[in-house]
């Protein structure tokens, strides 16, 4: 047979294997993989009669060849059923480009630049798009709206029976939801605030003797990571981790949990590659590190039995008996460990970003600090969060801190169910796109929050929002647009409680300290120091260094 047409059932191959990959999605790497290597092999025995090296390579690159070409010319074409989105051509050609974008850390970042220059809708994936419009709020993440699309499916540890609640969906998500409702009364997080009033004070003890020390410098990062991963210990398994009291990660579990978050948001945009990454020795390392740190640590509870103090674990497990189904221990454990890694990593987030708002605007700062003395005047009073209503400075501080620096800033998908389409900001989405609405660009909108959106102005959350500017212009304050605790059935289960900490933290380190930048700090490590920030899922930054000074 002449070349030619020995490459023709190659190309043929091609074609074929373009139409059966779209309409049946990989759900692994390797069982693909496989059949992409062994097809070439035995197609060239079919036609050789014989496996040389030379046949097998020219088929297998015919093969690909055809193969690659057919899927990046038919994501470009006009027959794309996202063709009449705008977006980067190498985001509509393949998801490692995006893969590429989340290792950066710069995606969100990047996903404003494309809103900025395309519009509401951009389309940031082969079958992803990205939406800024206010109205799409309530239709995707609102009752009616849609469930979690696939992004979400290494968030859960595959090896386990259990997927935790940030990964289930309907009726499943519901009823696990409920559970963590009354983990999240008001009564609650009553019982939770003695926890930390416990850990604060050792936090106010470390800080003490590094304000007495000659440099009196410290990562106030550092030591609002222990200060949230030993309270959320405590209110997850009744037991913290004692990090204040070490002063140090001994067992480097926060560095785990950095890197179990890291890689988990990468690998989030190639979810079908997460079983067979999980499959290779060395690289499940981290999720086998925190499936003993969950397991250790639910033994422990379990032994110890219920505390005075009622810990999230007791509502959790159903201790009260509450539900007609009880929960499992899978379940509890996968939302324990759940609550340590992402709980204690977004509320630091929140708490730093929170702190370097204030000492990179210092007349800010003086005023949010002469309002707590005026309303704790006596520090014995600083965890009565009864007056957490008269912080009114802080409060919109704290809001407008979340607004520039949301610690979710691009977040997770909502997808479009297969065999229908939704028409969502002023566009028809068709079946099986994945949305993702970015809490960080949504909140720098000029059409949500003017005037100067990407400014720290506190002020916006106090005055009325249908106020005149100078310039003549109509102030815009849309709540609804306010995102940093998402919104609808999955928003944040704990907002309440990140909330009221966030105030009850920020007031006890002010009342007790004065901090400024470091001065030994780099740019990034001080007045910078909101540049370092990466968005990976959750936010990840350089160290936030500072001066203290006790006040007395
Ligand atoms: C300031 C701190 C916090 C912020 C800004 C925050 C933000 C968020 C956001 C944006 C989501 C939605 C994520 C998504 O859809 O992909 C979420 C979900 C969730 N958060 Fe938080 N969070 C904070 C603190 C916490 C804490 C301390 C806990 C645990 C005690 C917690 C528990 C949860 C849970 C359980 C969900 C899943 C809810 C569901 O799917 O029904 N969060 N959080």
């Amino acid at each position: 047979m002449a070349p030619t047409e020995l490459l023709v059932p190659a190309v043929l191959l091609g074609f074929a294997n373009h139409a059966y990959f779209k309409h049946h999605e990989a759900n692994n790497a390797h069982t693909p993989l496989f059949f992409l290597i062994a097809q070439p092999v035995v197609l060239t025995y079919l036609i050789y009669g014989s496996l040389s090296f030379s046949s097998v390579l020219l088929i297998t690159i015919t093969f690909i060849g055809t193969l690659s070409t057919s899927i990046i010319a038919y994501r470009l074409s006009p027959w794309h059923p996202l063709a009449h989105i705008p977006g980067p051509t190498l985001a509509k050609v393949s998801k490692w480009w995006g893969v590429k974008l989340a290792l950066s850390g710069n995606r969100a970042r990047f996903l404003k630049e494309q809103h900025d220059r395309y519009g509401d809708v951009v389309r940031m994936g082969p079958n992803e798009v990205s939406i800024v419009n206010a109205d799409a709020v309530r239709s995707v993440l609102g009752t009616g709206g849609l469930q979690k699309g696939s992004y979400y499916e290494p968030f859960s540890d595959m090896t386990l029976p259990s997927k935790s609640i940030i990964n289930l969906r309907g009726e499943m998500h519901d009823n696990r939801r409920r559970i963590w409702n009354r983990g999240m009364s008001s009564e609650s997080l009553r019982g939770y605030e003695d926890f930390l009033a416990i850990r604060l004070q050792q936090l106010l003890d470390r800080l003490d003797e590094i304000a007495k020390s000659p440099k009196a410098e410290l990562d106030i990062s550092e030591w609002i990571s222990y200060l949230t991963f030993d309270f959320m210990g405590d209110m997850a398994f009744g037991r913290g981790f004692n990090m204040l009291v070490d002063g140090c990660d001994k067992e480097g579990m926060w560095g785990i949990i950095r890197l179990g978050v890291k890689a988990t948001s990468i690998l989030a945009h190639v979810n079908w590659i997460a079983p067979t990454f999980n499959m290779i020795p060395g690289l499940n390392e981290v999720t086998d590190r925190l499936r003993r740190f969950g397991g250790q640590n639910a033994g422990h509870r379990i032994r110890s039995g219920p505390k005075e103090t009622r810990d999230l674990w007791y509502h959790l497990m159903d201790e009260d008996d509450h539900e007609k189904v009880k929960p499992t221990l899978p379940e509890v454990l996968v939302d324990g460990v759940f609550t340590v890694v992402a709980g204690s990593d977004a509320l630091s987030v929140a708490l730093n970003a929170f702190m370097w708002c204030m000492l990179s605007h210092p007349d800010i700062y003086a005023r949010v600090q002469a309002e707590v003395d005026s309303v704790y005047p006596d520090p014995q009073t600083l965890f009565d969060s009864e007056k957490h209503g008269e912080l009114k400075l802080l409060t919109a501080c704290f809001h407008e801190s979340l607004r520039l620096y949301p610690p979710v800033p691009s977040g997770g998908s909502r997808q479009v169910p297969i065999g229908e389409s939704r028409f969502i900001a002023g566009q028809v989405i068709p079946e099986h796109t994945q949305i993702f609405l970015p809490a960080y660009v949504i909140q720098r909108s000029p059409k949500h929050y003017f005037p100067a959106p990407d400014t720290f102005d506190p002020e916006r959350w106090l005055r009325a929002s249908s106020e005149t500017g100078s310039d003549g212009s109509k102030e815009i304050l849309n709540h609804n647009t306010f995102l940093a605790f998402s919104y609808g059935a999955a928003n944040c289960a704990a907002k309440h409680l990140a909330w009221r900490e966030i105030i009850m933290v920020a007031c006890v380190l002010f009342r007790h300290f004065k901090f400024e930048f470091a001065k030994s700090g780099t740019p990034l490590q001080t007045t910078r120091w909101n540049e370092s920030m990466g968005d990976y899922y959750l936010t990840e930054s350089e160290k936030l260094l500072v001066h203290i000074t006790k006040r007395e």
